[in-house]
């Protein structure tokens, strides 16, 4: 595995930046976790919150998840990449000549002697099944042609991954390559309700299937305690 980040990605799905923070403070100060901001924090909080967590050590990933016409992507990402995070994206449905935008943006954006973020592409939400996808986007192929497409197209348009299920990531990285990312949600600990994900897996089956990245939100979030479950989650997943 040529990528492999032992961490799990902690999605911070939060309604406030104190919320975020108690629940940052749980763990020790020395332990350097692998974050994950999405819309609701970010719209609430800004971009403070990235530099409070980037202050901390902690790798961010912010979810915003882009999509709109090439010339407001790549001034989007030209902003979002003085943030200095580690990984970003769009949505790969946005098209190629997006994904494009996307990516000079962000090289564009990165300042001189910085490290450009990932970019990765969302294929098919991980809460999204075959049965949904044909009756609500009118795609006529199977769920997983649709993934292995939008695949394809990320990796033609110079991205370095995508976002899918653990499920799919044998055959993306056949479709692709090895080195192809794979960051994969729609983690649930065996016996944890999967709410409204429906392509999931546990940790442990991530792992030998050859995901790159977990994210892992409301199994950590919504623990009694969260360090504890954090803690068997990366076990399971780094130590299969
Ligand atoms: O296809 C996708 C893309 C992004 N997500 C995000 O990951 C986390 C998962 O949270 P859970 O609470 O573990 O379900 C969440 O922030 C999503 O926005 C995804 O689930 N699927």
């Amino acid at each position: 595995m040529l990528n492999f980040e032992s961490r799990p990605i902690i999605a911070l799905d939060f309604a406030s930046f104190d919320l975020a923070k108690e629940f940052i403070n749980k763990f020790p100060a020395d332990e350097k976790i692998y974050v994950k901001v999405g819309m609701e924090l970010y719209y609430q909080a800004g971009a403070e919150v990235i530099h409070y967590l980037k202050e901390k050590g902690y790798s961010v990933f912010l979810d915003l998840k882009l999509h709109d016409i090439p010339n407001t992507i790549r001034s989007t990402m030209k902003v979002l990449a003085q943030l200095g995070v580690d990984m970003v994206n769009v949505h790969a449905a946005g098209g190629q000549e997006m994904m494009r935008a996307a990516k000079s943006g962000l090289i564009e954006g990165t300042p001189k002697g910085g490290k450009v973020a990932k970019l990765i592409a969302v294929t098919q939400l991980t809460s999204t099944s075959e049965k949904t996808m044909k009756r609500d986007q009118k795609i006529d192929c199977s769920l997983i042609e649709s993934v292995l497409h939008y695949a394809c197209i990320t990796m033609k348009s110079g991205l370095d991954g995508v976002v899918c299920s653990a499920l799919e990531v044998k055959k993306i990285k056949a479709a692709t390559n090895e080195d192809f990312l794979c960051i994969t949600p729609g983690i649930r600990p065996t016996g944890s309700g999967v709410g409204d994900q429906k392509r999931v897996t546990n940790p442990g089956q991530a792992r030998s299937i050859g995901s790159d990245y977990i994210v892992v939100g409301r199994p950590i979030t919504k623990a009694d305690n969260p360090v504890g479950i954090y803690h068997e989650i990366k076990q399971e997943w780094s130590e299969n």
